[in-house]
């Protein structure tokens, strides 16, 4: 048992190596030394580093899916404790081995190819708990369901095809909504945007934003890419070939840095961040605009961005009828909430 863990912390690393290969004797080869952090319940850590740096082998054991089902590719804890959901996975009881994988989620960059072909995408995505408990409410499962598939931005119709009926981006978008069934309290994903369409992502980002703040789940977001996880947290933990150099918030990890990753990390960074004279055009203003909103103090664009949500919001009642009643019956209440005002 890791010791002095508070209750607030949902996440807590000491001295952890990571290898792979066998258990025993030497053979096991180290890729991971040395990490100590923690996280408090409810925040989210960004997991960069370059490939092979060793962040899906950390992700991977803080997962804890390799004492499930141990597999010979599978990382294990070779020094060290790491505590995850108040499971301790290096001495994990009978019972943090029942509730692991119900506490603890998580999506590796292949769990899209792990679904099962021979299930429906509701089958698929109620797997985790109708695996557990036959009898559980099917009503409900499939309420669920339908919203997750809904928030991960796939049509409700898919709940009735098949995985291998969908593109790799759509499946792995299918495995998030799968991960995510069972309300874990800790989620660890590993590049959340590999693989996803482009205009998907902004989906994926505000469902694990709002399980966040609303459930105050726990995140660990492993990525390549700092700008991924920078939508979501400023908080990281950098590593480089097997060891942590650094962890905290991001503008004062990159500020001034010694070490030469860091320096070409925050060189990639700025480079990102720069603005492209002459590439932005009124188009891509106006889109922006609607997306974000208020940005943009030009009242032309504004007047383009308010004709462009109306048509949306015609298109919408036109393509999903539910929609349509919900929203004659929302401007019914405020028109008659304007005449009473008007009437007193
Ligand atoms: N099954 C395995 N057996 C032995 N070594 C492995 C195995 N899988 C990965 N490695 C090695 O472990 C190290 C860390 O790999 P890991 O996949 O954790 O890196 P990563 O930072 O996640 O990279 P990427 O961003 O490419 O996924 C690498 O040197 C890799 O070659």
């Amino acid at each position: 048992m890791v010791t002095g863990t508070a209750l607030s912390t949902a996440i807590r690393v000491e001295n952890l190596s990571v290898s792979y290969g066998p258990q025993r004797g030497d053979a096991g080869q180290r890729v991971l030394s040395g990490a100590s952090f923690s996280v408090p319940k409810g925040r989210i850590l960004g997991i960069v580093g370059t490939a092979g740096s060793g962040k899906t082998a950390l992700g991977r054991v803080l997962s804890g899916r390799g004492l499930v089902s141990h597999e010979g590719e599978t990382p294990w804890i070779s020094g060290g404790q790491a505590e995850v959901a108040g499971i301790d996975l290096r001495r994990p009881s009978r019972d943090d081995l029942r509730r692991l994988t119900l506490d603890i989620g998580y999506l590796s960059q292949t769990s899209g190819d792990e679904l099962r072909n021979d299930l429906t995408i509701a089958e698929n995505i109620a797997d985790p708990i109708l695996s557990r408990d036959r009898d559980f409410d099917q009503r409900a499962l499939g309420r669920a369901a339908a919203m997750l598939i809904d928030a991960v931005d796939l049509e409700l119709g898919m709940l009735n095809r098949f995985p291998f009926e969908l593109s790799r981006g759509q499946r792995q978008r299918v495995a998030f909504a799968k991960a995510l069934i069972v309300e874990p309290a800790v989620f660890i994903v590993d590049e959340p945007a590999q693989g996803v369409d482009i205009i998907a992502r902004p989906a994926l980002f505000s469902l694990l934003e709002r399980l966040n703040r609303a459930r105050d789940l726990t995140m660990i977001v492993i990525s390549h890419d700092l700008a991924t996880i920078e939508r979501l947290t400023s908080e990281v933990l950098v590593v480089d070939r097997g060891v942590v150099l650094a962890q905290g918030d991001i503008d004062e990890v990159l500020r001034d840095p010694d070490d030469e990753y860091l320096r070409r990390l925050r060189d990639a960074r700025e480079f990102a961040r720069a603005p492209l004279p002459g590439l932005v055009d009124r188009e891509t203003i106006a889109a922006a605009e609607r997306v974000v909103g208020g940005l943009f103090a030009d009242e032309d664009l504004e007047a383009e961005a308010v004709d462009a949500a109306e048509q949306d919001r015609q298109r919408l009642i036109e393509d999903r009828p539910e929609f349509a009643r919900f929203h004659h019956e929302v401007t019914e209440a405020s028109t008659d909430a304007t005449t009473k005002d008007a009437k007193e």
